[in-house]
């Protein structure tokens, strides 16, 4: 932690397209706040940030970055904290070893990060690195629950503009393929922690023999907490993978596995593993013991395996006997069929909830392998969640595709805070090391679960404290109220979590006499009602759990939108601050090679835009400084002219990108600041900058083009020189002089 002062909005330093179009926005913002007393600051989350932060010790004091996520993650529990936090890498090991390597060669001394740590100093830096790995930022700051929609204006512009869609025909045979049994789903078991329950539980794994090890002690559990625990059985994983990777080649369609390896770090990549090994099967038989003693760990991906392999002594050989394996499976699920990268090469490259939606999208069509779009067999292991997408898949083919000039809006109340459910489950996930049973033992030594397990199974326990359940009935009661339309509880009263939620939210719903504005709905039944609600215009909320939340809110928006990159995301934190995210999507790793490869950005920074606007408004309800509702309420009316004049990023080179977007945003806001009348000072501050931006208009977008076309060099890619991804990002001398 540091003393440096703490700005009035906080700015997060992240990495990829969002922090390209930062060095590009973050200076236009400063300078319009400046002029209305707010400061804005940043902190770095980052991935190379929190890898220079976690080993001080061996770096110069020039090198050394204090650790700006602890700092942020105690600020966001404070009543004042206002924060606009842009997508961070959620690491891989691939993209954790590939940023320790790039720090390295800046001169960075930085350990290589240990695949099997044998000495203290190994296991110290492994300990460290796996604090970093996967979704390790959001879940620090999200301490409130999650509201995700698509702002009025931005739907409206999406209607008047509609993207275009695949087809979807009725004799698609795309599928989406989910365990009968054995997963987590099957084998929940939930309860709600009593008072006398509440406190410090165990998890421990009891041998046949009798002999017990813990592997997990002083889990703290609050009263009232949904605890759950549950597991994935390996035997029936394996059975799964297998017929899935038959039935793809029987149907004639694409094989892909769709995770979350990065929210679930620790379950989702063994799985992701499992998938690799199933995959290339006779491999694995034929050389499993060498495989993994040269490292070859499938759970990192076929990526690193094969550079691996490629270094073993008998290399070549293994390396022919794969592709002879991979001729004779079916087709992969591509991402990227240029570079021959499947979807089992990285395990954070297909991401589900951003990729089964934009295969929806697509009509039902993946990448294969000769880049041509084909009918996939969409695997998801766990069922717990997979009939929302086979639900869609269902009624797309029976109806055709959604027309998004005509389709209504699906919001989200996602249940979020205190790192609920699933999503907060990663420390108290383990790959089972023998056969026996697992048991969670209360503090008042109560049996709370307790399941059979056998070696290599996945078992888990996740929590969901009362207060954030709480919070989250009162916020869906809230919108329900501001909107007055359809809403669903998506839950599912034969799941043993799910029951235990709905025992939360039928008295909070009946004592604020609201019952009846509210329907309780399992997920494939939610899935149809709020597909059929869309298709007519109308607007449904779904009020969900973490996971729900995260799927949800990639899904409706790239179906009704074209992309979750424009959804407005508020985190109302429970204890009084304001987190604002931008957009619902990603980092979009593609976009970073289109700007070096072509000098064009096509990252849109309108998620950033709708976060700034509640960001300005809230400062204001913070601090009574009327000047920052006044500029938040600008930046809505910038962001419209935005829209209404076609300034948004396109795709190709050439075309506008992410500068000349924020360009003219900058030129609406400060025209919007001239030209409202609630104070008059800011109109007389902007009336010469809005005049500059306008007569320099031409001069500033051929500057801004001027490098279009050509390869750009930004000095790094996880951590990227300042001074060259400023003179990438703000090309415009003109336009610079007039922000200043
Ligand atoms: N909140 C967070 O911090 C999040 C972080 N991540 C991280 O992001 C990385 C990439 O994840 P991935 O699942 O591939 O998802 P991304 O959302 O980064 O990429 C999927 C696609 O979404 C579209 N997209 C997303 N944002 C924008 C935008 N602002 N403007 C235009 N298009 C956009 C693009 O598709 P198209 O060009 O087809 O429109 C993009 O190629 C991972 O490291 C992941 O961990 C992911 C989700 C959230
Ligand atoms: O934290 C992450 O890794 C991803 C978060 C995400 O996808 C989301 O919140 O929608
Ligand atoms: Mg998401």
């Amino acid at each position: 932690m540091t003393d440096r002062p703490i700005p009035d909005i906080i700015y997060t330093k992240v990495d990829e397209a969002p922090q390209l179009a930062s060095a590009s926005l973050l200076p236009i913002i400063r300078s319009f706040a400046a002029a209305a007393g707010v400061s804005v600051g940043v902190r770095d989350i980052s991935l190379a940030g929190r890898i220079i932060a976690a080993f001080p010790e061996r770096l110069t004091e020039a090198q050394r970055q204090p650790d700006d996520l602890a700092e942020l993650g105690a600020l966001v529990t404070t009543p004042t904290a206002n924060v606009v936090k842009l997508p961070n890498i959620s690491a891989s090991v691939p993209q954790l070893l590939a940023a320790v390597k790039e720090l390295q060669g800046q001169g960075y001394d930085l350990p290589d990060y240990p695949e099997d740590p044998k000495t203290e100093a190994e296991r110290e830096a492994r300990r460290r690195y796996d604090a970093i790995k996967g979704s390790a930022v959001n879940p620090v700051l999200r301490e409130g629950n999650s509201d995700r929609r698509a702002a009025v204006a931005v739907k409206n512009y999406a209607k008047a503009n509609p993207h275009s869609m695949g087809e979807w025909r009725p004799d698609s045979k795309t599928r989406v393929s989910t365990m009968s049994g054995g997963d987590f789903r099957s084998n929940e078991t939930s309860v709600t922690l009593s008072a006398a329950q509440a406190g410090a539980a165990r998890i421990e794994h009891v041998a046949p023999d009798g002999t017990v090890t813990v592997l997990k002690d002083k889990v703290t559990y609050h009263e009232g907490t949904v605890v759950d625990a549950t597991f994935m059985s390996v035997a029936a994983l394996r059975t799964f993978l297998a017929e899935q990777i038959a039935l793809s080649k029987r149907e004639g369609v694409l094989f892909s596995v769709h995770l979350k390896a990065t929210m679930m770090k620790v379950s989702d990549p063994i799985i992701f593993g499992h998938a690799v090994r199933a995959f290339l099967a006779p491999v694995f038989e034929a050389h499993g013991p060498a495989l993994a003693a040269a490292g070859a760990d499938p759970n990192a991906g076929l990526g690193v395996m094969l550079e691996r392999i490629a270094e073993m002594p008998e290399g070549k050989a293994i390396l022919a006997e794969i592709e002879a394996v991979m001729a004779e499976r079916p087709p992969l699920y591509m991402v990227n069929s240029d570079k021959g990268i499947t979807n089992l090469h990285v395990p954070s490259d297909v991401i589900i909830d951003a990729s089964i939606p934009a295969l929806i999208r697509a009509g039902g069509k993946g990448w294969g392998p000769d880049g041509k779009a084909q009918d996939t067999n969409c695997v998801v292991p766990d069922s717990s969640y997979a009939a929302v997408y086979d639900e869609t898949v269902a009624y797309f083919k029976q109806t055709g595709a959604l027309d998004p000039a005509t389709a209504g809006t699906v919001q989200n109340i996602g249940l979020m805070a205190q790192k609920a459910e699933e999503y907060g489950s990663h420390p108290t996930t383990f790959e089972i090391p023998a056969d026996g049973t697992v048991r969670l033992i209360a503090a008042n030594g109560d049996v709370l679960h307790q399941h059979k397990v056998q070696k290599g199974d996945i078992w888990r326990a996740a929590a969901t404290r009362k207060a954030p359940i709480e919070d989250w009935v009162r916020l869906a009661i809230s919108r329900q109220k501001a909107e007055g339309c359809q809403a669903i509880f998506w839950l599912d009263a034969t799941r043993a979590h799910d029951a235990q939620l709905i025992n939360y939210v039928r008295p909070i719903l009946d004592a604020a006499g609201v019952a009846d504005k509210f329907q309780i709905l399992a997920p494939r039944e939610a899935t149809r009602l709020s597909l059929e609600t869309i298709r007519k215009g109308e607007t449904s909320i779904a009020i969900t759990g973490n996971v729900l939340r995260d799927y949800l809110t990639d899904l409706f928006p790239i179906l009704e939108l074209g992309t979750s990159a424009k959804m407005l995301s508020i985190v109302k934190l429970m204890q009084g601050g304001g987190l604002f995210e931008t957009g619902a999507g990603g980092s979009a790793p593609k976009h970073v090679q289109q700007l070096m490869e072509e000098g064009h950005l096509r990252w849109d920074s309108l998620g950033e835009f709708c976060a700034l606007g509640e960001s300005l408004k809230f400062q204001a309800d913070l601090s009574g400084n009327e000047k920052a509702r006044v500029l938040g309420r600008a930046v809505d009316v910038a962001t419209q002219g935005v829209l209404d004049h076609d300034k948004s990023p396109k795709g190709r080179v050439g075309q506008t990108d992410n500068r000349d977007s924020h360009f003219y945003f900058a030129l609406y806001w400060a025209q919007a600041l001239a030209a409202q009348s609630e104070d008059a000072a800011l109109a007389a501050h902007f009336a010469p900058i809005a005049k500059a931006l306008a007569e320099n208009e031409a001069k500033i977008v051929a500057e801004l083009a001027a490098d279009q076309g050509k390869a750009a060099d930004l000095g790094g890619y996880y951590h990227t020189d300042p001074a060259k991804t400023a003179a990438v990002m703000r090309p415009s001398p003109t336009f610079n002089a007039i922000i200043g």
